[in-house]
């Protein structure tokens, strides 16, 4: 029997912490860069089981759950898991599968950073400019030139849905070799950046940034020497941490806290999702003029420095709003 947070064996008078039980339904790749033994020590410590969920079986009867984190692909999934949460309103699901589809699409995805309009607020917060083009690679060099966007340019699938083909990008550096890219896309202006990449991560309240290695910039003289289509390698996923680096101050500044903190709650609320990452970059030449490029759902955490603490922490506070909820009907 569970009792404002107390387990009684109901024989001896006994009491037992009351666990947390936390089910999850991840892919082997981000059990294991997640579910590390130091993380699931640390949440044991402070009463938070993980329990594995099999997606072979019907979610309901599984559990019970005080919480679940998920991330698998398909709509298949995401409906199960709309359902299960419509079903079982006292189980906190980590997040709404519907809040999380508005980042499979590259373009939905950076829309509440632009509507945010984030100005004069120790700095400006915006998106590169960019456009989506459909069908019929042959009217790209036109519609681009209509549209007004700056060689060169960073395609991008429109679609983001975990595969690896979601991560192919091409730096494209002349008007002709535009036709040669494959529709859905999204084509983004390349913003100077010094090679620098700002990834902010947010787990619930908490912000945690660090400095990630980029691309080099690239300058109008490069881009008349090399035309061409080249594919980018995915240098920012690299765990290497550029926070280390020996870099100019300048480049290496974080964003200032209150302009992240303002960004991350927004984007919190507006979002409505609790564990996200965004990635950032400085205009090159700028102190205060920065670029949101992409914004991934449940990130590599694994990478995120602290973050078994600032996790267990994360997940504790439904405890608390759970016990408190219990307390207050007695
Ligand atoms: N508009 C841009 N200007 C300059 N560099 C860019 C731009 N867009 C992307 N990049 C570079 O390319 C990298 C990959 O781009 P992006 O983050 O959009 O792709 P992704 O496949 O979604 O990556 P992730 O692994 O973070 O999910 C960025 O981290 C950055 O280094
Ligand atoms: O592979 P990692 O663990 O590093 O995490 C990456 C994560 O892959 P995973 O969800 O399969 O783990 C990616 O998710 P999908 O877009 O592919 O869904 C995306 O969120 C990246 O931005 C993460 O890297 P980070 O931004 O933290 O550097
Ligand atoms: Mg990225
Ligand atoms: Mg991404």
């Amino acid at each position: 029997m569970r009792i404002k947070g107390k387990n009684f064996d109901g024989e001896g008078g006994e009491e037992e912490e009351q666990k947390l039980v936390v089910g999850y339904a991840l892919t082997l790749k981000k059990k294991k860069s997640f579910l590390q033994p130091e993380f699931e020590r640390l949440a044991c410590k402070k009463g938070i089981l993980f329990v594995a969920i099999d997606v072979n079986l019907p979610l309901s009867d599984q559990g019970p759950f005080d919480i679940i984190l998920h991330k698998l692909l398909g709509k298949e999934w995401g409906d199960i898991v709309e359902d299960y949460r419509q079903t079982h309103p006292e189980v906190t699901v980590i997040d709404p599968p519907y809040a999380i589809q508005h980042l499979h699409n590259r373009q939905s995805m950076l829309q509440d950073v632009v509507d945010l309009n984030l100005s004069d607020f120790h700095g400006r917060v915006g998106v590169p400019k960019q456009m989506v083009i459909m069908k019929d690679p042959l009217s790209i060099p036109d519609e681009v030139a209509k549209a007004g966007l700056k060689l060169p340019l960073v395609a991008k699938t429109l679609v983001v849905d975990g595969s690896a083909k979601s991560h192919e990008l091409f730096l494209a550096c002349d008007w002709s070799s535009l036709s040669e890219l494959e529709p859905p896309l999204v084509l983004q202006e390349f913003v100077n950046h010094d090679g620098i990449l700002f990834k902010i991560y947010i787990v619930g309240d908490a912000i945690k940034v660090v400095r990630r290695f980029s691309l080099s910039n690239v300058n109008q003289c490069q881009l008349a020497k090399v035309p061409g289509i080249f594919p980018f390698p995915r240098v920012s996923s690299a765990a290497a941490s550029a926070d280390d680096a020996d870099l100019d101050p300048r480049v290496a500044e974080l964003p200032p806290r209150p302009l992240l903190e303002r960004l991350s709650k927004e984007l919190r609320h507006r979002l409505g999702l609790r564990l996200f990452n965004i990635d950032m970059i400085r205009e090159h030449g700028t102190r205060d003029i920065f670029y949101v490029i992409d914004i991934n759902y449940f990130p590599g955490y694994g990478k995120m420095p602290d973050y078994e603490v600032i996790f267990t922490d994360f997940l504790l506070t439904f405890k608390k709003k759970k016990y408190r909820a219990i307390s207050c009907e007695d």
